[in-house]
């Protein structure tokens, strides 16, 4: 018999996993979407094996059931299964970034046939939407598991297997934990690349000049405030304690800093500095983690016509997929840099060979 795996929700995070499970045979994938096109998509595309349109009553069969719709709809759909009258015991995760609301509430469920097994696979995309969704996007990202009171480690091991396709690397943690770790490093950075977005667009009205400064670090360090506004505000809500400790952390250092550049205290500043680069460097990039969505290689091109196409033609030759590039710090004349962005390290390190053969100069970062 086939599993039969229900996945709510098939957005960019429930169709990436609809899309990375329905590779094991043993598996049958049934989809649900609040929204009819998402699920015709779904069907078209053959994403899903099945699609079901009453929720949570359709998925009365299913042995694993993981919820992937924003927070506060996970939420609600999780209370509307805890009416469902299921025959056998039933695994039911979610992918929320925020898990203590979440497992709140699974620990109130009176339904005796289901485990709940909190889950959030960390790793995403600016996009939204099933037809963005990709089946390796969780290749070699950390997938946290939460669990709670009423599920056993043996229970915890089978969801682990049927997430196994994922390729993701799975970790248990308790909500709380979590949701401290996610929101000093992935939550609170959103907000503070928001709020220096807001900071250039106010001074760009004294300097209308000033978008074409806007160069490397600026785009760097801004790339996260382009994501999806509806999901990050759900998001800072259901993690608004957190949110707001850090905010208020932020601000303290932000006098400390400003008082470090008013008394321009040169050694100090530079000790700053230098501790941030030190762990910062030590970070790492090789695994996808928070920081890296993928596997970067940056390569030097001069700045003239036909450069980037030259790239990205060699590439194209061997059947490389890029999934992103972006030109850093080009300047008239002068020698730029290409970062290209691959879904796995096989595919950075074959264009690393490719583009070295053809004499262009290549960095991958430690
Ligand atoms: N976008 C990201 O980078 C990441 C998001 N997450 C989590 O994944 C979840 C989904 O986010 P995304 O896939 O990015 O959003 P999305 O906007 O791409 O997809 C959400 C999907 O849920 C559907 N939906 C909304 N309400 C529903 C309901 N009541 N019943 C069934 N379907 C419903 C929508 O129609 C949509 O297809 C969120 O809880 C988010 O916290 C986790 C990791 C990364
Ligand atoms: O790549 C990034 O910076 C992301 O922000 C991706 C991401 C978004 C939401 C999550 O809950 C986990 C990962």
């Amino acid at each position: 018999m086939k599993r039969r795996i229900v996945i709510a929700g098939l957005g960019l995070i429930g169709a990436s996993i609809a899309k990375g499970l329905a590779r094991v045979a043993d598996h049958h994938i049934i989809g649900y979407d609040i929204n009819t096109a998402t699920l015709e998509y779904a069907k078209q595309n053959n994403i899903v094996h099945e699609v079901i349109t009453e929720f949570p009553m359709d998925a009365i069969n299913a042995d694993y059931i993981i919820l992937a719709a924003p927070i506060s709809e996970t939420i609600a759909l999780l209370q509307k299964l805890d009416e469902v009258p299921f025959p056998n015991r039933v695994i039911i995760s979610d992918v929320s970034s925020v898990k203590q609301s979440v497992i709140h509430t699974a620990n109130q469920l009176k339904n005796k046939k289901i485990v709940f097994i909190g889950g959030h696979p960390m790793a995403g995309s600016h996009k939204k939407g099933i037809e963005a969704a990709k089946s390796h996007l969780f290749e070699n990202a950390i997938y946290v598991l939460t669990p709670t009171v009423n599920s056993t480690n043996n229970e915890v091991e089978e969801l682990k297997e049927i997430l196994l396709p994922t390729k993701s690397k799975f970790i248990t943690l308790n909500a709380e934990e979590h949701d401290e770790m996610t929101g000093v490093v992935s939550h609170f950075p959103h907000l503070i690349a928001s709020s220096l977005v807001h900071q250039a667009e106010h001074w760009a009205k004294t300097h209308s000049y000033l978008p074409n400064l806007a160069a490397g670090g600026f785009r760097d360090i801004t790339r996260i405030a382009s994501s999806n506004p509806t999901l990050w505000q759900d998001i800072f809500y259901h993690n608004r304690k957190k949110m707001s400790q850090l905010l208020e952390e932020w601000i303290t250092e932000m006098q400390f800093l400003k008082n470090l550049v008013d008394t321009s205290s040169k050694k100090e500043m530079i000790q700053y500095l230098d501790r941030a680069k030190n762990y910062r460097d030590g970070l790492g990039t090789s695994d996808k983690g928070i920081i890296p969505s993928y596997y970067d290689l940056y390569v030097d091109i001069r700045d003239q016509t036909g450069a980037l196409a030259e790239v990205t033609q060699l590439l194209a030759d061997e059947s490389i997929s890029i999934n992103n590039i972006q030109i850093l710090e080009i300047r008239e004349g002068i020698m730029g840099a290409l970062r290209l962005s691959f879904a796995t390290q096989q595919l950075q390190k074959s264009s690393e060979h490719i583009l070295k053969q053809q004499g262009y100069e290549t960095m991958i970062e430690k």
